[in-house]
């Protein structure tokens, strides 16, 4: 069954702590938390202290997906607030060497790891990586908010993954992210995705458990 990891940053955080605990309820498998740094997404959300804070009230698997620049200088800091996963976007790599090296460096300090590919960029972007991911994340809006309309282009992106996974005998997870509800995650789910994100479908409306199950 797919796995739906909502994304917190669509959550009230003036009750943090009650929005987690509903999406607990409702059976979240994973709980997507969105870094942004202003510049390398036009928009500023959170950093790793509300994540530590976040860690300490949940035993959801914590999914971080930094839309940041230079995600080498900071994924530490989110690996030692309590990531399970640390998602980057190669977008932000200045190159093959130093994205091994991240890759490495992630893996080495027992945390999953996964890259991250924005809607104008192909797959064959990461396939060197493929073989050493636990996730590829792919983006069906252009990061930096939620709110916005699922581009299709990433149902054929999910296919590719799922065939180039199956040829190769990969192991990741394949993950989309933006705009997702109902309908647009039964596209995805038949495309051959494994875990959702959802933000606004989830946490704009009164009963996250009823939305998290339709995504199901
Ligand atoms: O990373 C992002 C946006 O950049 C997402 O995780 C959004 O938070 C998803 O929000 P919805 O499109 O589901 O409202």
């Amino acid at each position: 069954m797919v796995k739906v990891a909502p994304s917190v940053l669509s959550a009230n955080f003036a009750h943090l702590k009650e929005d987690i605990e509903k999406i607990e309820k409702g059976q979240a498998d994973w709980l997507h938390y969105d870094v942004m740094d202003g510049h390398f997404v036009p928009n500023i959300s959170f950093g790793y202290s509300i994540l530590k804070d976040v860690s300490k009230v949940t035993n959801l698997f914590l999914d971080v997906h930094l839309m940041i620049s230079e995600p080498q200088k900071y994924c530490d800091e989110f690996i030692k607030s309590g990531a399970n996963l640390i998602v980057f976007h190669i977008e932000a790599m200045e190159n093959k060497e130093e994205t091994l090296q991240l890759i490495s460096h992630i893996k080495e300090q027992n945390v999953q790891v996964g890259i991250s590919i924005k809607p104008n960029t192909p797959v064959d972007a990461i396939n060197d990586y493929l073989a050493l991911l636990d996730v590829v994340l792919v983006m069906s809006v252009e990061p930096g908010f939620g709110g916005q309309s699922f581009k299709e282009i990433a149902l054929d992106k999910i296919k590719d993954l799922a065939s180039r996974r199956k040829d190769n005998n990969y192991n990741y997870l394949i993950e989309v992210d933006g705009g997702i509800n109902e309908t647009t995650g039964k596209q995805c789910k038949e495309a051959g995705v494994d875990v959702l994100v959802a933000g606004s479908y989830v946490f704009n409306s009164e009963d996250c458990s009823q939305r998290i199950a339709s995504l199901k």
